[in-house]
C-alpha cells in the first residue's frame, strides 16, 4: 500500500523550530529560539519535512490524505534531533580504573604519563579487529539514539599509525550505512605521539603515509572522512607540527576541526584564523585574541563540558564567546575518559557549569553543532526541506529535556521520518 505521506506528528504542545533560514546563530540570537505552540508537522515519503503549521490549519489542509504513521503529540514537545559535535566512539579497552585514579587526585597528564589515557586505548584498539570495534560501536550508537542524538561527528585517533587509523575510519563508514545515527567522520591520526616516536617523526608519518592512504581509501569509497583533527597541546602536537598536518589535510579537501587550548594556551584561535578552520574543540585556555579571531573567521567553538566536569578543570569562557559573537556548539566528547553518550546531560552541564541559558544550550546542541560539521542546511532545526529527525518529549514544555537530569522523558526518537526509538514508559 502506498501513502501520500510517511508521517504526521499532530497536535504537539510545542514544535521547537529553533531558527529559520539561518545556517547558525551567534550572540543574542542564541537566546531567541522559535517555537510554534500547538503545531503539526508533515513528513514526505523521503523522510523530509514537507510542511509545518498550526494544528488547525494542517488538519484542514491535509484532510483526506493518507499517512503511513501518525503520532499524537498532544501534551508533548517536539525538538530537532540532537547533533553531537565531538565524539571518539570507536575504541576498545575499559578505563574505569583511571576514573578511580582521577578521583584520588591524578591529573589527565599524570594518567597519560603513567602509560594510561590515550596510550592505553591505542594499545587496545590496535589489538582489536575491525569487526570487534564495529560490535563495540553499535550499542554506543544505540545509547546515543535513545538520548535523542541523531547526528554525530566521530573521530578516529586511537591508532596513530596507518593501519589502525584506517581500520577505525572503515568502522565508522560501515556503521553509518547500517545505523540510524548519522555519522560525519574525522581523521585524527594526530591525537598523540606514538610510543618510540618524536613529534617530528609522527608528523612526517601522518603527512607522508597516513594521509596518502586516507586519500586512496576515500577515493575507493571505503572510508568517508570529511574533517581532519589534531590534538594541539604541549607534549602532543605543538603549533608548527599541527599547522603542517592541518595544511596537508586541507590540500586533500578535508575541513579543519581540531582540539585546542585544552590544558594549555596554544594559540588555537589564532591558528584557526590563519588556516580558515571550521571548528576548534575544548578551548578551556583560549585567549581573548583567539576568541576575537574565531568570531571574525568564523570558527565554531565546540565546547565539551564533560571534560571540565570529569577532570575538575576550569570551564571554557562560554559567556565571553557568546558576547564576542563566536558561534558556539556543544559535544559530548564521548571517549574512555569522559564516558558520556547523552546530549541532554551535556546541555545541563553547559547551563550549570558554563552559565549558558537553556535556549543557548539547545541552539548549541542542534543548529550550531550541525553547522560545525557543515550539516546545517539539512539538520539542526525544524524547517521544511530538512531531514525529519525529531525528539518527542513527554512534557508540554521543551525545557524539561535539560531540566530533568539523567533520564528526561524522551518518548520517541524519529530519524528521517522513521520511528527509531520509543519508550514504553512515557
Ligand atoms: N583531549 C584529547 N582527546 C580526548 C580525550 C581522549 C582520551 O582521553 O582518550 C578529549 O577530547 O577529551
Ligand atoms: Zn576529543
Amino acid at each position: 500500500m502506498t501513502f501520500d505521506y510517511k508521517l504526521k506528528l499532530e497536535n504537539a504542545s510545542q514544535l521547537v523550530i529553533v531558527s529559520k533560514n539561518k545556517p547558525f546563530l551567534v550572540g543574542k540570537e542564541m537566546s531567541d529560539i522559535e517555537i510554534l505552540e500547538n503545531g503539526t508537522i508533515i513528513i514526505n515519503n523521503d523522510g523530509i519535512i514537507h510542511d509545518i503549521g498550526s494544528s488547525k490549519e494542517m488538519e484542514e489542509k491535509y484532510n483526506g490524505k493518507t499517512f503511513e504513521n501518525i503520532i499524537d503529540c498532544n501534551g508533548r514537545a517536539v525538538l530537532p534531533g540532537f547533533v553531537d559535535g565531538h565524539t571518539h566512539p570507536v575504541f576498545s579497552g575499559d578505563r574505569v580504573h583511571e576514573f578511580a585514579m582521577k578521583l584520588a587526585g591524578a591529573t589527565y597528564l599524570e594518567v597519560q604519563k603513567a602509560g594510561g589515557g590515550i596510550t592505553f586505548t591505542v594499545n587496545h584498539t590496535r589489538n582489536s579487529t575491525e569487526q570487534e570495534l564495529y560490535d563495540l560501536l553499535i550499542p554506543r550508537l544505540d545509547r546515543m539514539l535513545k538520548s535523542g542524538t541523531t547526528l554525530i561527528e566521530a573521530k578516529s585517533g586511537y591508532g596513530l599509525e596507518t593501519e589502525t587509523e584506517m581500520k577505525m575510519l572503515k568502522v565508522l563508514h560501515n556503521a553509518a550505512k547500517k545505523h540510524p545515527v548519522e555519522i560525519v567522520s574525522t581523521y585524527l591520526g594526530g591525537h598523540s605521539i606514538p610510543k618510540g616516536s618524536t613529534a617530528h617523526e609522527a608528523t612526517q608519518d601522518i603527512i607522508n603515509k597516513q594521509l596518502p592512504e586516507l586519500k586512496r581509501l576515500k577515493d575507493a569509497g571505503e572510508i568517508s572522512p570529511s574533517n581532519i583533527d589534531v590534538f594541539l597541546e604541549k607534549g602532543f602536537f605543538e603549533y608548527e607540527d599541527t599547522k603542517k598536518i592541518l595544511e596537508a589535510g586541507k590540500q586533500l579537501g578535508l575541513e579543519l576541526n581540531f582540539h585546542g587550548d585544552e590544558l594549555s594556551y596554544m594559540k588555537s584561535g589564532e591558528l584557526a584564523g590563519e588556516l580558515g578552520a571550521r571548528a576548534i574543540s575544548h578551548l578551556e585556555k583560549v585567549s581573548e585574541e583567539g576568541m576575537k579571531t574565531m568570531a571574525a573567521t568564523p570558527t565554531f567553538a565546540v565546547l565539551l563540558p564533560t571534560t571540565a566536569y570529569i577532570l575538575r578543570l576550569e570551564c571554557p569562557p562560554a559567556r565571553r564567546m557568546i558576547e564576542l559573537g563566536v558561534p558556539v556548539a556543544l559535544g559530548s566528547d564521548f571517549n574512555p575518559n569522559a564516558h558520556c553518550l547523552s546530549m541532554p546531560f551535556v546541555m545541563n552541564l553547559a547551563c550549570v557549569l558554563m552559565k549558558m541559558n537553556m535556549n543557548e544550550a539547545l541552539v548549541a546542541a542542534t543548529i550550531n553543532a550541525a553547522a560545525s560539521i557543515n550539516k546545517s542546511s539539512t539538520h539542526g532545526s525544524l524547517e521544511v526541506g530538512k531531514f525529519a529527525d525529531f525528539v518527542i518529549l513527554n512534557s508540554s514544555k521543551w525545557e524539561h529535556i535539560i531540566y530533568e537530569l539523567v533520564d528526561p522523558p524522551i518518548s520517541h526518537v524519529v530519524k528521517k521520518g522513521s520511528l527509531v526509538f520509543s519508550n514504553k514508559d512515557c
